[in-house]
């Protein structure tokens, strides 16, 4: 069967935004104007289509990326909805980390929020190309052109208006397209007959202002275009629209689109400019990856013929068909049925059936291929970041970074069959979400949980009593401390137990010294002529690692060090794996107490919005939380914009505190930014309430 579309004309995209900027009603709009569905559903309703989870449909929020499959101007669109929750900003890195090119959503006011800060920086480090859709023009306080003020401000885009409202807040009625110079109104309230008039009188002068800085923008990009602008010829249509296609592609500007989903304006317009300017699977130069044996670079094209490779992107649940593996397919072409082989975990694995996705329910087909997104049913080792290739020619595919979890909470179940259940269905949870996680607290023997943030903790929850259905009690949230060292050191582990029979005998040097954060965690073997034997090294490290694990000051794992082994001594007949690797541990226990260490805690990015009249009790209560406000700005309405960077455990109950103190009037968004460390007299205090719990549970 051959494929049913070019590889030119596939778009890979997703839609990204912060909450509540109108992605959902955005997507629905699409797939009701391509076809794909015959009703338009509605957020308020609980009745959106790509939203199919109950405890999204109930919060009308959009948690998991749902992938699905559109068609417009004869291009198939493979789009992925991404939630705009930050608890859920690794659903947004991972399919970052597979897509072609973004659609940034931002409402018209509100405009560039923190989060939709964090989108765009996900998407210059996986380079992304983005076209720009300000939505909800049609509301109060609407600003297209603050939005692109803020675009530059903010984000240092360089976004060109391709767009221009008519009218504004309840007047808007229509768009200007300064590519065509004419004004699009629309027929119908649906929004499905549109048509392209004289742009209107009164809006000439800035039409023609906003048409000069786009020929600008794209003479930037091409310098025969600069020549023609600078010598006063006439640009083309086609050479505007070839010009902005470069320049989105290459990441050099950002072509800027409004309109209201809502109202049903714009949305067709948006797809025309997916079309015509995010680029297809063939605009990137070469698939990157490393051949699994050595380790080494590699590359292939872009193409059906070249031997199959595909990044696993999100593994999902599903209760009719098991377990989910969505995959984008890089390289060559894949049947279903077929065996394929995951090179991270060195097996071979069978592909049962391949479906497509459209929201909730499914479509099989026999064949993928090159450029498309897709899931398989019945991979039972692989997750989330993991390569499926061709056996004969394996490789592996750059995978995706995830977050530490910054928030922890104790859970446990209520009965002994509850208990039965408990861990089998937090591994599965843990399978699907690289950034929830799962352990024992060693000390206390609780049940631990970490993950993003306490809304990421609560759906979890609430997803193990309904789907799993395991009745538990749930902890208070606590904040994922980190600890770290500040200084080299250097120490030894000996483990040598000799009293009757086979001993036991381990013994290691190491030296550490802290990393930048961020970094995690290096092993170096410095090891020369044998002193420690080549088939120990691993077990060495592996001590190491869960020594890390258990923390040295209040049992919170350790990151941001590297570890050197660098000396030791072993027995012919007593050296064993498990005696290096508890040597290993004690090794790095011993180093790690003299190297100076300290405790980190997640530090928040916090926006607050208030009436003018209560900043100043706002910034008191954070500076008394051990906040540092960054910025005021003011707002439309009479309000301020205060930005602050708060340590997250002074944030629990904040929402409450500020509805209290502004009369209701007060609204927040907050933020994983980075660990910092702990100041002394807190640390202090936090070392000795894990002591003290420890004890209580012995
Ligand atoms: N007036 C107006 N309301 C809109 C527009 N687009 C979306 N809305 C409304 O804004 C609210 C949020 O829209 P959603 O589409 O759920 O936003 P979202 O970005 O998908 O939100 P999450 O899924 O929670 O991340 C809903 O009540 C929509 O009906 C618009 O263009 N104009």
């Amino acid at each position: 069967m051959p494929r049913e579309y070019p590889l030119e004309r596939t778009r890979n995209i997703g839609i990204a935004a912060h909450i509540d900027a109108g992605k959902t009603t955005t997507t629905e709009r699409i797939l009701y104007y391509t076809g794909r569905v015959h009703r338009m559903g509605e957020v308020h309703e609980g009745a959106a289509t790509m939203d199919w989870m109950v405890q999204e449909q109930e919060r009308g929020i959009t948690i998991t990326s749902a992938a699905t499959t559109c068609f417009w101007r004869d291009h198939r669109i493979n789009i992925i909805d991404t939630p705009g929750h930050v608890d859920f900003t690794v659903e947004v890195e991972r399919s970052l980390r597979v897509l072609d090119g973004v659609i940034a959503i931002f409402a018209a006011r509100g405009g560039v929020e923190p989060q939709s800060e964090t989108v765009w920086r996900q998407a210059n480090k996986y380079r992304v190309p983005r076209i720009a859709f300000v939505n909800k023009m049609d509301v109060v306080g609407a600003n297209f052109f603050r939005v692109l003020d803020q675009m530059r401000e903010r984000l240092g885009a360089n976004p060109v208006a391709i767009q221009l409202p008519i009218g504004v807040e309840d007047s808007f009625r229509g768009i200007v397209d300064l590519v065509e110079m004419k004004a699009i109104f629309y027929r119908d309230e649906l929004g499905t007959r549109y048509e392209a008039e004289e742009i209107p009188a009164d809006m000439q002068e800035q039409a023609q202002e906003y048409r000069e800085k786009l020929l600008e923008a794209v003479a930037e990009i091409d310098e025969e275009l600069m020549m023609k602008y600078l010598e006063g010829e006439a640009i083309s249509t086609e050479e505007i629209r070839a010009a902005l296609r470069k320049g989105t592609v290459n990441l050099q500007l950002v072509p800027v689109l409004c309109g209201s989903a809502y109202r049903n304006k714009g949305v067709q317009l948006l797809l025309d400019a997916v079309v015509d300017y995010l680029p297809s699977p063939l605009d990137i130069a070469a698939v990157r990856g490393s051949d699994p044996k050595t380790g080494q670079e590699t590359e292939r094209k872009v193409s059906d013929d070249e031997p199959f490779s595909a990044l696993v992107f999100k593994i999902m649940t599903d209760p009719y068909v098991g377990k989910l593996a969505f995959f984008r397919v890089y390289s060559g072409h894949l049947k279903a049925g077929s065996y394929v082989y995951n090179s991270n975990k060195g097996r071979q694995e069978r592909i049962g059936r391949i479906v497509r996705m459209h929201a909730n329910h499914r479509e099989e087909v026999d064949e993928v291929w090159t450029g498309d997104i897709a899931a398989a049913v019945g991979l039972k080792d692989t997750i989330t970041g993991e390569t499926l290739c061709d056996p004969n020619a394996p490789i592996v595919l750059e995978s995706m970074e995830f977050p530490e979890p910054v928030i922890s909470v104790a859970i446990e179940p209520k009965t002994q069959a509850d208990q039965d259940k408990l861990g089998e269905s937090l591994n599965k949870l843990a399978e699907e979400d690289p950034t929830f996680r799962v352990h024992t607290d060693e000390e206390t023997g609780q049940t631990i949980i970490s993950g993003m943030g306490e809304l990421h903790l609560e759906i979890i929850v609430d997803r193990l009593m309904r789907e799993f259905k395991v009745q538990a009690n749930v902890g208070k949230p606590q904040v994922a401390y980190k600890e770290t060292i500040t200084r080299p050191a250097r120490a030894e582990g000996k483990y040598i137990r000799q009293t009757g029979g086979r001993g036991q005998y381990g013994h290691v040097v190491l030296e550490i010294e802290p990393l930048e954060p961020g970094a995690g965690f290096e092993f170096v073997n410095k090891i020369v002529g044998g002193v420690v034997p080549k088939e120990y090294i691993p077990a060495v490290e592996a001590g190491v690692r869960e020594a890390m694990q258990n923390g040295i000051l209040a049992g919170y794992p350790v990151l941001d060090v590297r570890v050197a082994l660098v000396d030791g001594s072993y027995h012919e007949v007593d050296s064993s794996e498990m005696a290096f690797k508890i040597a290993g541990s004690m090794g790095f226990r011993n180093a790690a107490l003299q190297a100076g260490p300290v405790l980190l805690e997640p530090i928040m990015k916090v926006e607050v919005v208030v009436p003018e009249t209560y900043m100043g009790d706002v910034i008191g209560d954070i500076n008394a939380r051990r906040g540092r406000v960054e910025g005021m700005e003011p707002e439309a309405g009479g309000l301020q914009v205060i930005r602050a960077m708060v340590p997250l455990a002074e944030m629990f109950g904040y929402a409450t505190d500020l509805r209290s103190k502004t009369q209701g009037r007060g609204t927040y968004t907050m933020q994983f930014s980075h660990y910092e460390q702990v100041p002394r007299n807190i640390a202090d205090q936090i070392v000795e309430a894990r002591g003290d719990r420890a004890k209580a549970a012995r």
